[in-house]
């Protein structure tokens, strides 16, 4: 088989943790199934803040352009709240999804059928559930100028960021959601605020005529954002693929991430434009949860977001849809047959840490 490159970045908190397990399942991979998988590591966060001074060095970042994909764990922490603004622990994930040009967020929510009772909300709310969530990653207020604080010298400060989006942008990101959909339920909902917003105004029209030049055989719906959040909790399984901004995409998808019992569950894929010639794509997989400060260190981190980032990683970036399908069918033996991380624990269940969770599923998944 072609060897595969991966750079990994664990990053600060739960995300070596998570990360571990990862590595773990590489190892048997190779070593079982002869994957061919080269692995390397950097530093991203404020572990790279430590050692570096910033919150990627040039040189990782490098490494990272030139990978075939990347795996990332988790970045940030208390322990670096006073760093400068530029170079605080998110800023590397930040520069790697822009220069990367990792425009497509793919972060989808399942509750899986063992889940269905440990959810915040009512069992046939989430039962079943299987929606996708397609955040634009490159752009809007997270990357928009200016971005500044300004003092107005009258004892006042004024912080202004900015939401821009240009046509192209709302064009390919609703290009992906459409595709997607004809994978699935062939269903795309729209979520922005364009009865506040021009970019808002912008994203309505262009989803539009993106549907109509090229993908009216997809049911689109458009909603506003806000009542996107109050219907993912009211009755999420009306949505099949949700294409939303940057901003609302990330609050969107920690909102869907407890549908699926918690956040130590939801796993994501960022995704570039093919190469023209090759046909390749820049990515990067991650898991939806941060650092978790509150728990880093302890062992019992769920390691399913960074486990299933993988498996999406299998399926997007090395076509290895069989072993996708098996990694994901694994978790969800393990989970069936009762192992639970504190996060998704409930009565009669047995509770586990990371590296138990960890081992199980790579058991299942070789078995
Ligand atoms: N992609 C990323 O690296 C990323 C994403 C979100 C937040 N962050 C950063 O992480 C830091 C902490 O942010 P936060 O507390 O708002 O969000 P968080 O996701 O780190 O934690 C929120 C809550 O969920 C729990 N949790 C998260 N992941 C879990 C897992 N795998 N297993 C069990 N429980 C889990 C945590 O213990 C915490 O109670 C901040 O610095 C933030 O900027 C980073
Ligand atoms: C850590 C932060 C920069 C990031 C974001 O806001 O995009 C995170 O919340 C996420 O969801 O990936
Ligand atoms: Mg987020």
């Amino acid at each position: 088989m072609a060897t595969k490159h991966l750079f990994l970045l664990p990053g600060d908190g739960i995300g070596p943790e998570a990360m571990a397990e990862v590595k773990k399942l590489i190892s048997a991979m190779n070593e079982k199934i002869g994957s061919g998988f080269v692995t390397d590591e950097g530093l991203v966060g404020g572990c790279a803040y430590d050692a570096h001074g910033a919150a990627i060095s040039d040189a990782d970042m490098a490494k990272a352009m030139a990978a075939d994909a990347v795996l990332f764990g988790a970045v940030g922490g208390p322990k670096w709240d006073a760093v400068p603004y530029e170079v605080r622990p998110e800023a590397g994930l930040l520069r790697l999804r822009k220069d990367m040009e990792l425009f497509a967020n793919l972060r989808p929510a399942i509750c899986y059928p063992a889940l269905a009772a440990s959810s915040s909300l009512k069992q046939e709310v989430v039962e079943g559930l299987d929606i996708l969530i397609v955040r634009e990653l490159t752009g809007g207020v997270y990357f928009g100028e200016p971005k500044q604080i300004i003092d107005l010298g009258n004892g006042q400060k004024r912080g202004i960021d900015t939401q821009v989006y240009d046509t192209f942008e709302i064009e390919r990101i609703s290009g992906v959601a459409f595709e997607l959909a004809r994978t699935r339920k062939n269903h795309v909902t729209s979520m922005e605020k364009r009865n506040v917003m021009k970019s808002g105004v912008l994203w309505n029209e262009v989803v539009t005529q993106t549907h109509k030049a090229r993908y009216a055989d997809v049911k689109l719906d458009h909603m506003l954002a806000d009542a996107g959040g109050m219907q993912l909790v009211r009755w999420p399984k009306q949505f099949d693929v949700i294409v939303t901004d940057n901003l609302f995409g990330d609050m969107l998808s920690d909102i869907a991430a407890m549908l699926t019992g918690s956040i130590g569950m939801l796993p994501s894929a960022s995704l570039g434009a093919p190469d023209v010639k090759t046909k390749k794509r820049k990515a990067l997989y991650e898991p939806v949860h941060g650092s978790a400060p509150d728990i880093a260190g302890k062992g019992i981190a769920n390691p399913i977001a960074m486990i299933a980032s993988f498996a999406m990683c299998l399926r997007y970036s090395f076509g290895m849809v069989a072993e996708a399908d098996k990694l994901e069918a694994a978790i969800a033996a393990v989970l069936d047959d009762g192992l639970r991380t504190k996060d998704i624990l409930s009565a009669g269940m047995t509770e586990v840490g990371t590296v138990e969770m960890g081992d199980a599923i790579i058991a299942k998944f070789l078995g």
